[in-house]
């Protein structure tokens, strides 16, 4: 093996470049030349790449985005796509590939491997943790705490005037972003979408939550987390609709893409670090169609299709404790 390449894939996270660096330092460590390829699989298609030395990776591991920035590129899908991907990588005399992204680039990755025989080896990039096979995705941690500053200065105001808002955090089809934001927030309320996948929240049930929650304590704030996706019109209609059953003011907050930005926290940067230098080790040793993931802190290889065939739970323990034993209407007695 002489040469590797990266590419970050789907929608970006902190740590995507601490994962880069670990590749690259790895890579040089082992001999190799590391290739990057920029804009996602759009870089494969049209043969956009840079040679990364070591000096492109030096103060990278701090910040967000991606330096060979990200995308998604429907072209690729195609057999015509996967194609001209494969004879692209050959004319580099690329060995392996190394694609940092979500389930979707997976999918990608395991659409390559029909045309392209070099290795594949996947890292989980992704601030929604809707990965199954791995703890944790990169970026996951970063976003949590990102949304957390937010919902702790929203708690300030809405304290200061007893208000109720709802905060919308990302996760289209997953709920841990708004799970953990909400356990660590001390949120009142959570809506996630693994709760509701085949119905609305009882809007009737919510008011009476909230108007239990005003008769326990008297008029104070009180924070709904709010996964996007979970209400036609988000959160901000939500909070309308809630505002003429009760009355009462609510507020709606919109996190939005600022949850995919910011300086990656220590925990996304030792996973990249740990994950990227093993995807090189891993494509060294000749693996292919994996995804290098971590559970109970130890390194797992897990074939692709398992990222997506089985849909990644929710830490039960966290919900029931959020949901039933710190619930200020359960817990009232
Ligand atoms: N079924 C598929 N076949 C081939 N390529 C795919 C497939 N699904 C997704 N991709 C590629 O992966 C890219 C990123 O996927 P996306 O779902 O947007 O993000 P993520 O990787 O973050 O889940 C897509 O733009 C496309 O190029
Ligand atoms: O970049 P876009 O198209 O606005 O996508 C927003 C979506 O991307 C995410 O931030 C991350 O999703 P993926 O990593 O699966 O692409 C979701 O939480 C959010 O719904």
């Amino acid at each position: 093996m002489k040469r590797i390449a990266v590419l970050t894939s789907g929608g970006d996270a902190p740590g995507m470049n601490a994962a880069i660096r670990a590749i690259v330092l790895a890579g040089h460590y082992f001999g190799l030349d590391v290739i990057g390829y920029r804009h996602g699989f759009n870089g494969l298609l049209e043969q956009e790449y840079q040679v990364l030395q070591t000096s492109d990776v030096n103060n990278i591991i701090q910040r967000g985005g991606t330096i060979l920035k990200s995308a998604r590129c429907k072209p690729f899908k195609t057999e015509e796509g996967g194609q001209q991907a494969a004879a692209n990588l050959q004319a580099l005399e690329i060995d392996a590939l190394i694609i940092i992204g979500g389930d979707g680039s997976f999918h990608g990755a395991v659409h390559l491997s029909q045309f392209w025989s070099g290795a594949i080896i996947g890292l989980p990039g992704t601030i929604d943790n809707d990965i199954n096979g791995t703890d944790a995705t990169i970026g996951y941690y970063t976003a949590i705490d990102t949304a957390l500053e937010s919902i702790d200065k929203v708690r300030d105001t809405a304290d200061a005037f007893e208000r109720i808002f709802l905060i919308e955090v990302m996760g289209r089809h997953a709920g841990f972003i708004g799970l953990s934001a909400a356990v660590c927030s001390g949120a009142e309320q959570v809506l996630l979408p693994e709760l509701y996948t085949d119905r609305l929240p009882d809007l009737q049930a919510l008011v009476e939550h909230i108007q239990t929650a005003q008769k326990i304590r008297g008029k104070c704030s009180y924070i709904m987390v709010v996964s996007e996706n979970i209400w036609p019109g988000g959160a901000a209609d939500l909070a309308n609709q809630l505002a003429e059953k009760t009355a009462i003011d609510c507020r709606p907050v919109i996190l939005g893409h600022v949850q995919r930005g910011g300086s990656p926290v220590s925990l996304d940067r030792i996973l990249a670090s740990k994950l990227g230098a093993y995807a090189v080790e891993a494509a060294r040793a000749g693996k292919t169609g994996i995804m290098i993931g971590e559970r109970n802190q130890k390194v797992v290889e897990v074939p692709f299709e398992q990222t997506w065939l089985k849909t990644k739970a929710l830490d039960p323990y966290l919900l029931h404790i959020q949901q039933e034993m710190f619930d200020l209407v359960k817990n009232s007695q």
